[in-house]
């Protein structure tokens, strides 16, 4: 196993590779974030289509460059979409990210749920500490969509997950540990004010399945997202209140270039 800090210039021609292909990418997430999620996708230069209906799901995600799958307001109904879009993409072979909303927290429904994604093959799981501890059916202490476990207790099961699904877990907090099990990026920096503005996660969980989207090393291209984020979080206005944080955030997406990757 080797732990490794990311170069900037990596997630740099990563997101030049972006905004040159702009990749299409299948939306299906939850009520609280969509318009915040496309607005992040469009100002990191990708293409966002919200797409829901279980009718549409399997023949759009034949066009799509890259699936997003997020839990956080699952309903039967959209259940049922998530499930077959899952399928589509492994038949397709369209990487796909799960975003698995808080997991367990006595929600059985979408737990339940999430473990039948498992099977479909995700390129990627875009996670915080309490959701990667409840899908390996640990002990853990979510609060709704919030963890309340560190990332450093929760590194070993995350490598674990990776391994057994054959996957990227992208794991989020204080710390971001981004790992398929052998290699582990370790991102550290960001900011508390990412965690007080709704759906940041959310929007993360959307600009990795655009960096998978055009990008065919997974680990990477999930790490260089976090690193995006984390940085963005550092640059965007912090001293007007949160609402003007949170618009600051997408400002520097849509700003963010090599030398603002470099800055200390
Ligand atoms: N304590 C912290 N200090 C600095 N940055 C943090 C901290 N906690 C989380 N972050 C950053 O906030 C962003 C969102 O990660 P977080 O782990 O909060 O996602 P999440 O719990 O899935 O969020 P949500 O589901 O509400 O969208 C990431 O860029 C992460 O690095
Ligand atoms: C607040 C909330 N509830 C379900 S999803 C969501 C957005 C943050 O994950
Ligand atoms: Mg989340």
């Amino acid at each position: 196993m080797c732990t490794n800090q990311l170069e900037a210039a990596f997630a740099s021609s990563y997101l030049q590779k972006l905004n040159r292909d702009k990749p299409l990418i299948h939306c299906m997430t939850n009520d609280v974030v969509q318009n915040f999620t496309a607005n992040i996708l469009l100002a990191i230069g990708a293409i966002p289509a919200m797409v829901i209906a279980k009718e549409e799901t399997a023949d759009f995600v034949h066009i799509a460059d890259s699936v997003l799958i997020n839990l956080g307001t699952i309903t039967q109904w959209s259940s049922k979409s998530m499930l077959i879009a899952a399928q589509a993409a492994m038949v397709t072979q369209t990487p796909w990210v799960l975003d698995p909303v808080a997991v367990g927290n006595a929600l059985t429904f979408r737990s339940n749920i999430a473990k039948q994604l498992l099977r479909f093959k995700p390129a990627v799981i875009r996670c915080n500490a309490s959701e990667i501890l409840a899908l390996a059916d640990k002990t853990s202490i979510g609060k709704g969509p919030d963890s309340q476990d560190s990332t450093d207790a929760a590194l070993n099961v995350a490598k674990t997950i990776a391994l057994q699904y054959q996957t990227v877990v992208a794991m989020t907090g204080k710390t971001d540990y981004i790992t398929d099990g052998y290699t582990t990026y370790v991102i550290d920096g960001g900011d508390i004010a990412l965690t007080k503005v709704t759906g940041v996660g959310c929007a993360l969980s959307a600009v990795v399945a655009a960096m998978i989207g055009c990008n065919t090393n997974h680990l990477l291209a999930a790490a260089s997202s976090c690193l995006m984020m984390k940085k963005a979080g550092e640059l965007a206005d912090k001293h007007h209140g949160l609402g003007t944080f949170a618009i600051s955030l997408l400002d520097q997406l849509s700003l963010m270039n090599a030398a603002r990757l470099l800055e200390q």
